[in-house]
């Protein structure tokens, strides 16, 4: 059904970049955040963040865990600090706030845009039966889903805000999806995983989930299916495509 194994009767998505365009607003300001900090600290003739650095270091993980892990690329320790941190703070929760206060200026200024497709996927799911659950490691998820509308259709969430509260490990640990699928009472086997993220595809695959369904918004298929996908779209409309 809906272009998944017969087995499956949960949906666990990942929302930035799969149900939303909200991976690319988190890119900019991840960029912008690092790239100002990696010049206040090396000057004019600074290496500032790629794309590249993106998908590797910081895509589909935890706030937190991103900046660390890109800090750690570039050799850079700096102290972990404490959530409520100001965002001029040089600490790794400092940085995160930072870059937290941009994606939610940018929200409030230009809204969301909901992928269609999308939609119209969590409409047939809705109307074939399957549980819907998402399933990110954003601590935004809550207001993202509720300025889109999207949260009629979706039972329940596991969020950044849930991985801190409950202490689940962020993707590439399978953790937050098997959490997404004891939420929605359902064995792995009988869950697809929906993901743009390589550290996504990489916790589907290690929950050995029914199915791992790679989104590939930025051109980077290749890297999805060798982190796991088993299958890998353009958009999750081709899945209903596929249906009729
Ligand atoms: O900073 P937030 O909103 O808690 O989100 C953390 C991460 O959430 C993920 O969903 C995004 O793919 C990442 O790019 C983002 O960094």
């Amino acid at each position: 059904m809906l272009g998944l194994p017969d087995a499956v009767t949960t949906c666990l998505f990942d929302l930035d970049g799969v149900l939303t365009d909200t991976a690319s607003v988190h890119r900019k300001a991840w960029q912008q955040m690092f790239d100002a900090f990696l010049k206040a600290r090396d000057g004019d003739g600074f290496q500032p963040f790629t794309g590249d650095d993106y998908n590797e270091y910081v895509d589909g993980k935890p706030r937190q865990d991103g900046v660390r892990d890109f800090l750690a690329s570039r050799d850079i320790n700096l102290p972990d600090g404490t959530p409520d941190d100001p965002p001029t703070a040089e600490t790794v929760w400092g940085l995160g706030n930072r870059k937290n206060n941009l994606v939610q200026d940018e929200i409030a200024q230009h809204g969301v845009e909901v992928y269609e497709g999308s939609r119209r996927y969590l409409q047939q799911a809705q109307a074939r039966g399957l549980r819907r659950i998402v399933v990110s490691s954003s601590a935004n998820t809550a207001m993202v889903l509720r300025v889109t509308g999207l949260e009629q259709y979706v039972e329940g969430r596991i969020d950044g805000v849930t991985l801190r509260e409950q202490n689940i490990k962020g993707k590439p640990a399978p953790d937050s999806y098997l959490a997404g699928a004891k939420l929605a009472g359902a064995p792995p086997d009988q869950c697809a995983v929906f993901e743009d993220a390589v550290s996504g595809v990489e916790a589907g695959h290690a929950g050995h989930f029914g199915c791992v369904v790679g989104v590939d918004r930025v051109g980077h298929a290749d890297a999805l299916r060798a982190g796991g996908a088993d299958v890998v779209v353009q958009d999750l409309s081709q899945l209903i495509d596929e249906e009729k």
